[in-house]
């Protein structure tokens, strides 16, 4: 199967994740081209099939490992094959294409649980990653052949299976003449650097801090949970920020932490904003004003990593801005702002032509696609594992 795939010039593939915001699946249909250190890839097609409330709802409750017992792991690992597959014929039907001709799905799945740091209590440093979404279970409703699983081999070979993306950023983006920048904005905020001209090896990303995580909690708190997100910054626009209260979050340690280094939502997450949203109650704050707050916090957050870790090394002329993040014009004006006296220019993936929305599920495909054709699909220096791994597994669908 896997020679069958490695000897055709062309691909066709579908690239299907679901991040840290649960907020659905995206779905992307790519046809690749090449292999080695230079391949093509081609957007065709893509979709984002949000989760019913109701399931989003069962994958929250799995992040508490007390009610992640193993038969609501092992239902949910099921459920969430059967969503991941209706994603995949919804995007391969948008596009008109015949299902035979998609040589294989590629998967991120959902994580339900990452401990990347060594546990070494009973004799082995044991790190552990956990992805939702049985890839049998989607070859088997596709009839197509699919790589999931990702993470996990990375950390076989003692790396902290996250972040993977970088290693196909390095592939799509580096250029000879000039650093790029590329960060992505999901629910937490991570940068990859790719120095001008520079081998695979000195490629380097870490997380910035918060991304929407914040801004998100400021909104729903205000809502009542009728909204999830401050559409188009409207709210941060409207409030003034609160220096007093930046200053006191400029001061999180998190951000002067030593790279490399990963955060999430142990702490950004609840507990941070039931004492932001405490704080504006004490001092008068309107949420407009905590999420104009939480907006110049995450601005000045990538801008401090880009002063602290990367200029004293390296100076880039442009940033490309990914993930929902950048789809909110005030966070962007924001981060413009602070960045445009280093000489950085804000752009998105939209003003190179490509998708923020499909980045990802287009990385997984471009990893699906080095599985297939036998080529390492990871980056050691960005994920500390010893070698370079080729990562996934293989479903096949049953014969028919
Ligand atoms: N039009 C918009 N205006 C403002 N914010 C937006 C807009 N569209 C999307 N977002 C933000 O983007 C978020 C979703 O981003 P994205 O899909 O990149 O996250 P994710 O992939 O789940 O995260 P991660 O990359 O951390 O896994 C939403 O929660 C929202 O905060
Ligand atoms: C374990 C896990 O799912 N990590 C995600 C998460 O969401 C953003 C950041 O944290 C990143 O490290 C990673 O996803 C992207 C796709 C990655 O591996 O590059």
């Amino acid at each position: 199967m896997i020679k069958q795939v490695a000897n055709k010039p062309w691909r066709l593939a579908v690239g299907l994740m679901s991040g840290t915001s649960v907020d659905g699946i995206d779905a992307a249909l790519v046809e690749l081209e090449g292999l080695g250190a230079n391949p093509k890839v081609r957007l065709l097609a893509f979709r984002n099939m949000p989760y019913p409330p109701a399931v989003r709802e069962k994958i929250f409750a799995l992040f508490r490992p007390e009610n992640a017992t193993v038969d609501k792991v092992g239902y949910m690992n099921f459920l969430v094959g059967e969503y991941f597959a209706e994603a995949a014929l919804a995007v391969i039907q948008e596009a008109g294409v015949d299902k035979s001709t998609v040589d294989f799905i590629a998967s991120h799945g959902q994580t339900i649980w990452h401990a990347p740091q060594a546990d070494c209590s009973d004799g082995y440093p044991i790190r552990c990653t956990v992805q939702i979404g049985e890839g049998a279970v989607i070859a088997e409703r596709t009839g197509i052949p699919t790589v999931s699983d990702f993470r996990v081999a990375d950390m076989a070979v003692g790396g902290q299976g996250a972040p993977l993306v970088p290693f196909t950023e390095y592939l799509l983006y580096r250029r000879k003449e000039e650093t790029i920048l590329l960060q992505n904005i999901g629910g937490i905020g991570n940068m990859t650097v790719l120095p001008a001209g520079a081998p695979p090896e000195a490629v380097f990303a870490f997380d910035t801090g918060p991304g929407n995580m914040i801004i998100d909690a400021v909104i729903s708190a205000a809502t009542g949970g009728a909204e999830g997100f401050d559409r188009d910054g409207a709210a941060a626009a409207r409030g003034t920020v609160c220096r007093a209260l930046l200053e006191e979050l400029q001061k999180d340690p998190y951000y002067t932490q030593l790279l490399p280094k990963t955060t999430g939502r142990e702490r950004f997450g609840q507990q941070y904003t039931a004492r932001l949203l405490n704080y504006g109650k004490e001092h008068g704050l309107s949420f407009d004003d905590l999420a104009a707050t939480a907006t110049e916090l995450t601005a000045w957050s990538i801008a401090d990593a880009y002063e602290r870790y990367v200029l004293p090394r390296y100076q880039a002329a442009e940033l490309i801005a990914g993930g929902g993040g950048s789809y909110n014009p005030t966070l962007m004006a924001a981060l413009g702002r602070r960045l445009a006296p280093h000489g950085v220019q804000v752009r998105t993936q939209e003003d190179l032509g490509l998708s923020s929305d499909a980045k990802e599920a287009v990385a997984f495909a471009l990893m699906g696609d080095r599985f297939m054709t036998g080529q390492p699909n990871a980056l050691p220096s960005v994920t500390g594992a010893k070698r370079a791994a080729i990562m996934g597994k293989l479903s096949l669908p049953s014969p028919r």
